[in-house]
C-alpha cells in the first residue's frame, strides 16, 4: 500500500516544503531557512492541510530556537516569542497548527536559557511528525473496517479536497481510509471533488490517487448531489481542519452541502482526523474562526481572468458540519459514532 508522497522533509537543519501551489504539473521543493519563511508557506498555501500545517509549524519552532540561541545565547527564551506568534498567526482555522506549537512551548518551558534547545525541539517536532503517520495508519485501519461492516459489496465513495500526505505527516487522513479500503477491496471507485477555488482535489487528490493505481474520477463539486443519486455511492469520506466538543466539523468549504447532501440521499458520512484536530475547549463549531482568503482565487486562476474586474467575490475557505450530520469521527483514539458532547468527551476527554 502506497504512503503518497512526502510534503515535509527536514533536512541539514532546514525544512523542505513541496511547492503544492505548482502540482500537479511540477513537483519542486522550497527550503524554509527560517521561521518566517515557514509561517509565509503556511499563509501562501506552499504546505497546506491541518495536519501538515501542525508538523510544519513545529520544525518552524526549531528554527526560530536555533536563530534565537545564536543570537541571544542566554536569553533566547524571551526572544523566541515573536516568531511562535508569527507562526501562529499564518492561518486561523486549522487547530493542530496551536496543538503543535503548545506542544513546542511546552519543551521550551522545561529547558534552560544556558542550554542549546536544538536537539530537544527537533526531537519534539519529529516525535509529532512520526505520530501523524502512525495516528493516519491507524485511522485508515479504523475506518476502512467501519466502511466494510456497512456493506457486503464494494461501493464508491465521494471525497473532498486533499487529505492524503500532501496534507498530512504522510499517508492522509480521509485518503488514508481510501488507500486502506481500496486495499481491502472495500471501496471500488473514487469520486474525487475539484474542490474550488484552490483546487485541491483535482490538482492534489487526482495526482495522489493515480500515483497510487486507485480507481478516481475527478467531478465538479456541483456533480456531487447527481453523482449521489446514481447509487453507487455509499460513503463520503472527509478530513478537518477543526472538531470542537460536541462533534462539529470545520473543513474545506463545500463540505457540509455534501454532508446536507449525503443526509438526503441516505449516504453515510464520514469524518477522519487526528486527536490533534480535536478542540475540546470550543463548545460548538459556531466558533471556529473560518478563514477567508482573497476573492481574487475566485476571479481568476493562474493570471486568467474569469470574472470582471473589480467584481466583489466572497471567499470563506471552510464550513462547519454540524455533528446531527456527521455519521463518524474516525480518530487514532478511536471511532465515535453519531458524536455528541458526551461521547466525544469519552473518547477524547
Ligand atoms: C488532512 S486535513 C486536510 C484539510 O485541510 C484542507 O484545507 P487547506 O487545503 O485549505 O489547508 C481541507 O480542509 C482538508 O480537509
Amino acid at each position: 500500500m502506497s504512503s503518497g508522497v512526502e510534503a515535509i522533509k527536514w533536512v541539514d537543519n532546514q525544512l523542505e516544503l513541496l511547492d503544492q501551489r505548482l502540482l500537479p504539473g511540477q513537483a519542486l521543493y522550497i527550503t524554509c531557512k527560517d521561521s518566517t519563511e515557514v509561517a509565509d508557506a503556511i499563509t501562501q498555501m506552499v504546505v497546506r492541510g491541518a495536519p501538515a500545517i501542525g508538523v510544519s509549524a513545529a520544525y518552524g519552532v526549531v528554527l526560530a530556537a536555533d536563530a534565537a540561541f545564536s543570537e541571544h545565547q542566554q536569553a533566547w527564551k524571551a526572544n523566541i516569542a515573536e516568531a511562535i506568534e508569527t507562526l501562529a498567526n499564518s492561518r486561523p482555522t486549522a487547530v493542530n497548527l496551536f496543538w503543535a506549537l503548545d506542544r513546542m512551548q511546552r519543551v521550551i518551558d522545561t529547558l534552560e536559557d544556558s542550554s542549546p534547545p536544538h536537539q530537544s525541539l527537533l526531537d519534539e517536532a519529529k516525535n509529532i511528525h512520526s505520530e501523524d503517520i502512525a495516528a493516519n495508519k491507524q485511522m485508515g485501519k479504523l475506518g476502512a473496517e467501519l466502511m466494510a461492516a456497512s456493506s457486503d459489496t464494494p461501493f464508491s465513495v465521494i471525497t473532498h479536497c486533499n487529505t492524503g500526505s500532501l496534507a498530512t505527516g504522510g499517508f492522509g487522513t480521509a485518503l488514508g481510509v481510501i488507500r486502506h479500503g481500496w486495499d481491502a477491496k472495500i471501496i471500488k471507485h473514487v469520486y474525487a471533488d475539484e474542490t474550488r477555488p484552490w483546487l485541491q482535489g483535482s490538482r492534489l487528490t487526482a495526482w495522489e490517487l493515480q500515483r497510487d493505481g486507485i480507481s478516481v474520477t475527478l467531478n465538479t463539486d456541483s456533480a456531487a448531489a447527481h453523482i449521489m443519486k446514481q447509487g453507487d455511492v455509499r460513503w463520503v469520506v472527509v478530513g478537518a481542519d477543526r472538531i470542537t466538543a460536541n462533534g462539529d466539523a470545520a473543513n474545506k468549504i463545500g463540505t457540509y452541502s455534501l454532508a446536507v447532501l449525503a443526509r438526503y440521499h441516505g449516504i453515510k458520512f464520514m469524518v477522519v482526523a487526528p486527536s490533534s484536530t480535536v478542540d475540546m475547549s470550543l463548545s460548538s463549531g459556531d466558533l471556529i474562526p473560518i478563514e477567508e482568503r482573497t476573492g481574487e482565487e475566485l476571479t481568476s486562476i493562474k493570471e486568467v481572468q474569469l470574472a470582471p474586474e473589480n467584481i466583489a467575490a466572497f471567499n470563506p475557505v471552510f464550513d462547519v458540519t454540524p455533528a446531527e450530520l456527521i455519521d463518524a469521527i474516525v480518530t487514532e483514539q478511536g471511532v465515535v459514532l453519531n458524536p455528541t458532547l458526551d461521547k466525544m468527551k469519552a473518547l477524547l476527554g
